[in-house]
C-alpha cells in the first residue's frame, strides 16, 4: 500500500507522526506536504496529493492542516477524490463504510494527536459496504468538468 500525505504548517508535527504510524507498518508514504512550521498556502500540498490518488499512484490519501477543511475543500475539487473531514472515531468509520473516502481529512488544531492516530488506524482497517451506498457515489460527479 503507497499512502500520499500533505499538509500546511498547521499540520506538521501530527504529520510526522502519522508517517512513523505507517512506515512502522511497512507502508510507502509519498509525503507531499511542508516539513517546516512556517506559513503556507494549503493548496500547493493537497493538490499534489489529489493527483497521486486519482492516478493511482497511491492507493489512499491523509491531508492535514489547522481545521481540516480547507484541505478536504481543495482534495474534493478532483473528480476522483472522495475526502472526508473527521472529528470522532465513527466519522471516520462512516467515511470510508458508506462514502468508500479514499483521502482523510484532519483537522490537527481541533483533535490531539492520539486521536489522530487512531483516525488513521479506523481509515485503514475499515471496508466500503458497497451496495446502495455504491448508487449514490455514483451520483457524486458532476461530469462538467
Ligand atoms: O485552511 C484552513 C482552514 O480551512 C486550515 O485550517 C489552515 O491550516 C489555517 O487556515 C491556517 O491558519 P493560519 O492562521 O494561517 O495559521
Amino acid at each position: 500500500m503507497v499512502i500520499a500525505i500533505g499538509n500546511d504548517h498547521a499540520g506538521t508535527a501530527y504529520k510526522f507522526e502519522i508517517i512513523k504510524l505507517l512506515e512502522s507498518k511497512g507502508i510507502e508514504v509519498l509525503n507531499f506536504g511542508t516539513d517546516t512550521n512556517n506559513s503556507m498556502d494549503y493548496a500547493d500540498a493537497i493538490h499534489p496529493v489529489a493527483d497521486a490518488v486519482e492516478s493511482g499512484k497511491a492507493t489512499y490519501g491523509i491531508i492535514i492542516c489547522g481545521s481540516g477543511n480547507g484541505a478536504q475543500m481543495t482534495a474534493n475539487k478532483h473528480q476522483g477524490i472522495r475526502a472526508g473531514l473527521v472529528w470522532n472515531n465513527e466519522i471516520v468509520e462512516l467515511i470510508r463504510l458508506h462514502n468508500d473516502a479514499n483521502v482523510l481529512a484532519i483537522p490537527a488544531r481541533f483533535v490531539s494527536l492520539q486521536q489522530a492516530l487512531g483516525f488513521v488506524e479506523i481509515f485503514l482497517n475499515t471496508p466500503f459496504e458497497g451496495g446502495r451506498h455504491q448508487n449514490r457515489i455514483d451520483k457524486i460527479p458532476t461530469g462538467c468538468c
